[in-house]
């Protein structure tokens, strides 16, 4: 892309020095370590790194053009603009041909079921041949090819390219993870969402936002960023917001696009009633504006109800007829390592959950609860560098909602694993429960315990591959695990358990 038409985005900068020709950019990156010969590196001041120190670096290695905020000393253009964050998510949607204005988007939000809810609504439009676009935690995906992803929420320029690669390959609808720490760096600045959907808000992040209060506003970005687009034909803006969380009713005055709304309560347009909760399944009455639809689903528990209420909503603000979209949620199987059970023919229910904040976590053992009729045990640990004042929350939730709390590791990183295990112990001063630093040796132990009947929960890693210890990734993973603990008891007839 010409250089003038990049650069005429940006509304406010000043340009030193002037730029005499109209040369082509070939590539936008914020990386030094991406950049190639005609690339226009923009420069951001990192939690580690300070972009503009590697500036000249950036240029050695071929970039002709560099956005910055701070005063920098280079041989080529700088485009000096307040706030290079911002000025990467116009550039990255101009670069790109603002694809998001292409495809439908749905960004949700929301502290847990965000990749359930984007996957759901996948399944939903896959089943409608649509070609469909994911990002979100597990990966970015495009159709069905999978590529990895450092965040939940990329970065402006990665998800820019991502979603310019789906409208390529003629993408139609996009389900987007959209975390409260990308809204507040502005990483979806740039992007036109059509839905944005809420699920639910409770303790998470708090080494990062500090407060809730400052969590909460992050994530009513989202909606407020929606912005209105009220057209004839009745294409317009949504917000699907969760009405039985008090957060989902504030969000109600933070945007100007249509609401609809879901949740348990007599007043949301889209309710369930009547749920019935078992080991295998879950049923339920669904309400859609007062029609009533008896719900046979797979997945188990309340919070999928949850989850399965905003994925209808998402598709049902799209226009998607009811019934279709209830066939397509009657046959989802559910998301690697979310309440996922391990086959197992010993009598022993074995699920890897990827509850790893006290309300997820909760909500697994409670779901647990509603069947199970022997001993809970529960695998547990926190992880390093993240909110330490979880830890004795769920330290506490684990000991009081299951028989058999283990205590063990979860991605340490950069933090001692036994200062970890010490604050989620201080969370239970009264209670002797035993502890793995090594959290093999924690579901061995768990697995090799349990007695036919009992069920054990993993909880935490879910669809991780990894423990991170340091700064290294070595793999593990807990659903591999489990299976090879199985197999080691012995195979006992179903019935008879
Ligand atoms: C705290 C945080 O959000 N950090 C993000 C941030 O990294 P950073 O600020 O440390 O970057 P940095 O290393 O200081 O580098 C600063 C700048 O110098 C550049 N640089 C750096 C090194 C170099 O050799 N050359 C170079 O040009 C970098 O590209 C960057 O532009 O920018 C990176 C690139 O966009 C992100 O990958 C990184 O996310 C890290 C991996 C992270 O763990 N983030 C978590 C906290 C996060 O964002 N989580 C949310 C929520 C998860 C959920 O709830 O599901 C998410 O969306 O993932
Ligand atoms: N609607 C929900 N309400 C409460 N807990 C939920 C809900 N959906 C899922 N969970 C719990 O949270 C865990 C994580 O679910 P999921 O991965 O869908 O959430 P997420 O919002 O994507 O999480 P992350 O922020 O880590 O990406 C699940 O394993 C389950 O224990
Ligand atoms: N998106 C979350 C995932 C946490 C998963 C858990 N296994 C941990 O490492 O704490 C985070 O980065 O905080
Ligand atoms: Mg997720």
């Amino acid at each position: 892309m010409k250089v003038t038409q990049l650069i005429d985005s940006l509304k406010f900068k000043q340009i030193y020095p002037a730029i005499t020709t109209d040369f082509d950019v070939t590539m936008l990156t914020q990386d030094t370590r991406e950049v190639q010969p005609g690339a226009m590196f923009i420069a951001v001041n990192g939690y580690h790194i300070d972009g503009h120190k590697l500036a000249a670096q950036a240029v050695e290695k071929g970039a002709i053009i560099v956005v910055a905020q701070e005063r920098i000393n280079v041989s080529v253009p700088v485009v000096y603009v307040q706030n290079t964050e911002r000025a990467m998510a116009i550039l990255a949607d101009v670069f790109y041909q603002a694809p998001s204005q292409s495809m439908r988007m749905i960004g949700v939000t929301g502290t847990n079921g965000k990749t359930t809810v984007t996957h759901l609504i996948e399944q939903i439009y896959r089943d409608q041949n649509q070609a469909t676009g994911l990002m979100g935690t597990m990966y970015r995906k495009i159709k069905d090819e999978t590529l990895p992803t450092n965040n939940t929420t990329s970065d402006a320029i990665t998800t820019q390219r991502t979603l310019a690669k789906m409208h390529q390959e003629n993408v139609e609808t996009v389900a987007m993870e959209v975390s409260s720490i990308a809204l507040d760096l502005g990483r979806v600045w740039g992007i036109d969402f059509d839905i944005a959907v809420f699920t639910n808000l409770t303790r998470d992040h708090l080494d990062f936002h500090k407060t809730m209060a400052n969590y909460i506003h992050a994530k009513s970005l989202l909606f407020a960023q929606l912005g209105n687009k009220y057209t004839a034909s009745g294409t317009t803006k949504v917000a699907v917001l969760n009405t039985d969380d008090p957060v989902g009713r504030e969000f109600e005055q933070y945007t100007a696009a249509h609401v609809l709304t879901y949740g348990l309560n007599p007043d949301a347009m889209i309710r369930a009633q009547n749920i019935q909760i078992c080991s295998y399944g879950t049923e339920f009455d669904l309400a859609v504006f007062g029609e009533v639809t008896h719900v046979t689903m797979k997945l188990i528990g309340k919070f999928n109800v949850y989850n399965m209420l905003a994925a209808f909503a998402a598709a049902y603000a799209s226009g998607l007829p009811s019934n279709q979209i209830i066939k397509s949620l009657e046959k989802v199987t559910g998301v690697k390592g979310r309440f996922q059970s391990i086959p197992s023919h010993t009598g022993v229910r074995v699920i890897v959950d990827y509850s790893h904040t006290p309300d997820s976590l909760l909500n697994a053992l409670k779901t647990i609860h509603s069947f199970a009729k022997q001993d809970v045990y529960c695998v547990i640990g926190c992880g390093g560098d993240r909110d330490h004042g979880k830890r004795a929350q769920m330290a506490k939730i684990a000991v009081e909602n299951s028989t058999k709390p283990i205590f063990t590791s979860d991605n340490p990183r950069t933090e001692d694993p036994e200062n970890i295990l010490c604050d989620m112990i201080a969370g239970v001063p009264e209670t002797k429960v035993p502890v793995y630093i090594d959290r093999h040796e924690a579901i061995q132990q768990a697995i090799q315990d349990a007695k036919p009947g009992d069920v054990v929960l993993i909880a935490g890693k879910g669809h991780e591959d990894y423990q991170l210890i340091g700064c290294t990734k070595h793999h593990f993973d807990d659903s591999e695990e489990a299976a090879k603990d199985l197999a080691l008891r012995p195979v006992i007839d179903q019935k008879l358990a």
